[in-house]
């Protein structure tokens, strides 16, 4: 469970100013629970995601993890990233024990381990292979397996898909929700992208942007597994859509000029648009 209770982060700019890149955020996760943290580039994410981590420990509210306040990295909480940190001189196998070879476990076992966790990812015909010899969405299957293997209680993924084309990301994100049906791991998930929100999460946070907040929650009340084609999800598609046109106004005026405007109805409800990107 993680309990985020009225936390707010300011970095400093200059000697005498500070930009608060997070105001009163609160929210709490429930154990096993899947929610994505949706909102426009700026407006905290990746900031509130290594709080939760304990990468980052100055900052005013409070946050717990199962119970226990945060206080750094580790202690049942794996952070997966964009950037997948495979080591190059690693084989497969060896990138995903390398966790279980710092903790001092022996190497049948963490052999066994890492090889369940590479099948969950399907990729046992891979064990063999460097980095360099695999694709973006193979490396990322090899960052999930070597999340998995720690068991963590928590995993905290901040945009994991975000590099990969259209087709590749689908097939993870199924993969994943797959991957976490069956463990139920309490999961904190940054994106920028609608449809991954919504077809992975229990719960979508939207943020709002100068400063941080968030905006508002939506439960996603549609049948797991979710999909794509299912009319809940599109309507929750289109709900958060509306929801986030307001910020990204907020950003692109910021930006570009004072006189900005989105069109109206410039998102089509088309059953085949694609939410995925433009934000
Ligand atoms: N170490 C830092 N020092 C100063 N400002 C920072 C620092 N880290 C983040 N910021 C600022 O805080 C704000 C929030 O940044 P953050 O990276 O958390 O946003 P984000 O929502 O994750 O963005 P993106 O979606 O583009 O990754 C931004 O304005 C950023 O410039």
């Amino acid at each position: 469970m993680i309990e985020v209770k009225q936390v707010s982060k300011a970095f400093a700019q200059t000697k005498k100013t500070a930009y608060q890149a997070l105001d009163l955020v609160s929210f709490t996760i429930n154990k096993g629970e899947f929610v994505s943290l949706l909102g426009p580039s700026g407006c905290g994410k990746s900031t509130l995601l290594n709080l939760v981590a304990g990468f980052e420990t100055a900052y005013d509210g409070e946050i717990r993890v199962n119970g226990e306040p945060v206080k750094g990295p580790g202690a049942g909480k794996v952070v997966v990233f964009q950037e997948h940190g495979l080591f190059p001189w690693l084989n497969v196998l060896d990138n995903v024990a390398f966790g279980l070879k710092q903790q001092g476990i022996p190497k049948k076992e963490r052999h066994e381990r890492a090889l369940e966790q590479i099948k969950s990812v399907h990729l046992s015909k891979f064990v063999d292979r460097y980095p360099h010899e695999l694709s973006g969405g193979m490396k990322q299957r090899v960052a999930i397996a070597r999340a998995l293997v720690m068991e963590p209680d928590i995993l905290l993924m901040d945009e994991p898909f975000a590099a990969l084309d259209e087709q590749t990301r689908y097939i993870l994100q199924k993969d994943l929700e797959d991957i976490w049906l069956r463990t139920r791991k309490t999961v904190l998930f940054i994106t920028h992208n609608i449809r991954e929100a919504v077809i992975l999460s229990d719960r979508v946070l939207v943020m709002s942007t100068q400063p941080g907040r968030i905006k508002q929650e939506f439960v996603i009340q549609a049948a797991r597994p979710h999909h794509a084609g299912d009319a809940m999800i599109h309507h929750y598609e289109n709900r958060i859509m509306e929801t986030l046109s307001e910020e990204l106004e907020k950003v692109v005026r910021e930006e570009i000029g004072h006189d900005y405007r989105i069109a109206k109805n410039a998102v089509p409800d088309l059953p085949d648009r694609n939410l995925g990107i433009g934000i």
